[in-house]
């Protein structure tokens, strides 16, 4: 399958009530409760005053118009005006209260999910694609502000607002009240039997549009692939049936949706009519008068609007519950490779490095990748790492630079072994250059900077000019300050690769892990590229993973790595010596280039 078909189907969309869940939640709203304690009473003050409108309504009825009584109508009129006003400006201060509140909660949980994220371990990542964690620092920690936000003061409200509306019915006339709750059975069946539904309905159909999405991200980050593979008809088939899922997930949610209210309207008001039938003939017989039926009409149609309210913040909350889950499953989640406790700081090296029958497995349940290496690298040397794919290779250096912990054995750095010492120290003193040379977002400066900030202009320009990156900044109307786009779009990949090569050479590490660009540049750009590399190379103990045979002929020290172990080490003049399986790949390599070469008239 080449399209990730996205998501989801293990990432429910909701999950029962988790008091745990909620109690940690609570806690990110503790900084605010001063402020949330605040709100509350705006709600409840504006809750009180809203019940009073139909009790006045009733009264300007009775008191007013049908007394003429021009002093109570002026006094009620009056009253409601100022209600409203003061109701309008309650509900100002709430909303930007909670809306402050809300964002500055989602402020923290961001920050701390992101500032966790980045100290997880490869490990954590491996297994998860960037689109899902993604997913988790934005969509979910929404999912949980929206609760705050409007869920739990919805909750506070409406609740309030229920029993007051239900108390003034009651003591209005608790006959006429009890007789208006006559069909409150049938709705409760309806809104607790098909509100479910309804919710299930709807996140059905976002779990299908998150699929749409996914399916659209890779899509754009593939497109280069596509089109290459002329994929697009096979695409625009397996794009239609996500569509149609989506369409007719949410076609069912709104038809659910729209036969429940409607039934739930119908319901709540054959029990106005009751009343209002009721209510006519006792205002007939004079028993009641025609305000208070009026006030308790108007009361009976209040009483939906919390009801339904209600409903939705329940769904609401099984959402946030999922989302809480997935962030806490990451913020629970312990960093595998991390500082000892007594970790102490590496102190300065030479560069060199000894692998002591080091072994790794990439999981307890899965095999060995790398058993029995036994290593001792000189300071200064320069080693070759040759071997077919899937060898091991990056998971030697990867367990140098400590992305993972070695299940076995140990690795010393000038006799310090690497994990008793502060993973910032042993990084800061390693650099590596990968071949899809990684550049973030920004101008050409900052990512030279990236690994030392404090690097002073001339020793900024000297790195770029050692690695030749002077040459083509030059040409840019904005020299150094030039921004380039994400991934260094903007750049050639020989740039890019000399960007890398100058932002390793200016933080100046000991040690130097680099996995060599087997995509072919032109002849001019490979031997700048090569310049370059020489240049960041000197003096430094060096890690290559080797696919030119100039490299591999030059290296101090060849490792012949396969199926996990080192098959044969030495220098190439040793090795070619050995008539063994150097021997066979290096000649293996030689005369393909060689036909390449004639190939192409090089
Ligand atoms: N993150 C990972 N999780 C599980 N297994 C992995 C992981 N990375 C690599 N492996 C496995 O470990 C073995 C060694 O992989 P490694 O990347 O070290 O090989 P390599 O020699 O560098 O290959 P190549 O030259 O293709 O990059 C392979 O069998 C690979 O499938």
């Amino acid at each position: 399958m080449s399209q990730v078909e996205w998501d989801s189907d293990n990432e429910l969309e909701e999950k029962p009530f988790n008091k745990a869940y909620m109690k940690r939640l609570f806690r990110y709203l503790l900084p605010y409760r001063k402020v949330l304690a605040f709100v509350a009473v705006i709600v409840l003050v504006n809750m009180a005053l809203s019940l009073a409108e139909p009790l006045l309504l009733g009264y300007i009825i009775d008191e007013g118009i049908r007394e003429g009584n021009f002093a109570v109508i002026h006094w009620i009129g009056f009253s409601l005006l100022a209600i409203r006003l003061v109701s309008w400006l309650l509900g100002y201060l709430h909303t930007r209260f909670i809306n402050f509140t809300g964002q500055r909660i989602l402020f923290d949980l961001r920050q701390q999910l992101f500032n966790h994220l980045q100290t997880l371990s490869f490990r954590f990542f491996d297994g998860r694609p960037a689109g899902k964690i993604m997913s988790r620092i934005t969509n979910d920690t929404n999912a949980i502000g929206e609760l705050i936000n409007g869920g739990l003061i919805t909750i506070v409200m409406e609740v309030t607002h229920l029993f007051g509306i239900v108390a003034i019915l009651l003591w209005m006339d608790w006959q006429l009240a009890l007789l208006s709750f006559a069909t409150m059975p049938f709705l409760y069946l309806i809104v607790v039997k098909l509100q479910p539904r309804i919710e299930g309905a709807y996140s059905r159909s976002r779990r299908t549009m998150s699929a749409i999405n996914g399916n659209l991200n890779e899509t754009i980050q593939g497109i280069r692939v596509i089109q290459a593979f002329s994929r697009q008809g096979v695409n625009n088939g397996r794009f239609d049936t996500l569509n149609t899922n989506n369409k007719q997930a949410y076609m069912r949610a709104a038809t659910l949706e729209n036969t429940v209210w409607p039934l739930v309207e119908l319901i709540g008001m054959l029990g106005t009519c009751i009343v209002v039938w009721f209510g006519a003939m006792r205002v007939m017989d004079e028993t009641l008068t025609l305000g208070f039926i009026m006030a308790f009409i108007n009361y009976l149609w209040r009483f939906w609007g919390p009801i339904s309210a209600l409903s939705k913040v329940y769904s609401q909350l099984l959402s946030a519950m999922a989302s809480a889950e997935r962030i806490f499953e990451v913020l629970d989640t312990e960093p595998e490779v991390k500082d000892r406790s007594n970790a102490k700081a590496m102190d300065p090296i030479q560069g060199e490095v000894v692998f002591d029958n080091v072994s790794f497995r990439y999981g307890e349940d899965k095999p060995e990748v790398l058993s029995g290496i036994q290593l001792h690298v000189k300071p200064g040397q320069r080693v070759a790492l040759v071997g077919p794919t899937g060898a091991g290779k990056s998971t030697i250096v990867n367990l140098l630079m400590r992305f993972y912990d070695a299940t076995g054995g140990r690795i010393r750095i000038d006799g310090q072994d690497v994990k008793e010492v502060t993973l910032e120290s042993l990084r800061r003193q390693i650099g590596i250059v990968l071949q899809d040379s990684f550049i973030f977002s920004g101008t050409i400066e900052e990512n030279l900077r990236y690994g030392n900030e404090d690097a002073t202009d001339e020793a900024l320009k000297l790195a770029a000019h050692h690695v030749r990156i002077d040459q083509f900044v030059s040409q840019f109307p904005d020299g150094y300050q030039t921004q380039v786009e994400e991934r260094g779009s903007k750049l050639s990949v020989g740039q890019r690769q000399l960007l890398a090569f100058g932002r390793v050479l200016l933080s100046d590490p000991r040690i130097l892990i680099l996995d060599e660009a087997t995509s072919s540049v032109d002849t001019e750009t490979e031997q700048h590229i090569q310049a370059a590399l020489n240049k960041v190379l000197e003096g430094r103990t060096a890690f290559i993973i080797a696919h030119r045979l100039s490299t591999i002929r030059d290296a101090d020290l060849i490792l012949v790595v396969r199926d996990g172990r080192i098959a044969e080490q030495g220098s190439h003049e040793e090795l070619m010596g050995q008539d063994g399986v150097y021997k066979k790949l290096y000649m293996t390599q030689y005369e393909m280039q060689q036909s390449l070469a004639v190939k192409t008239g090089a």
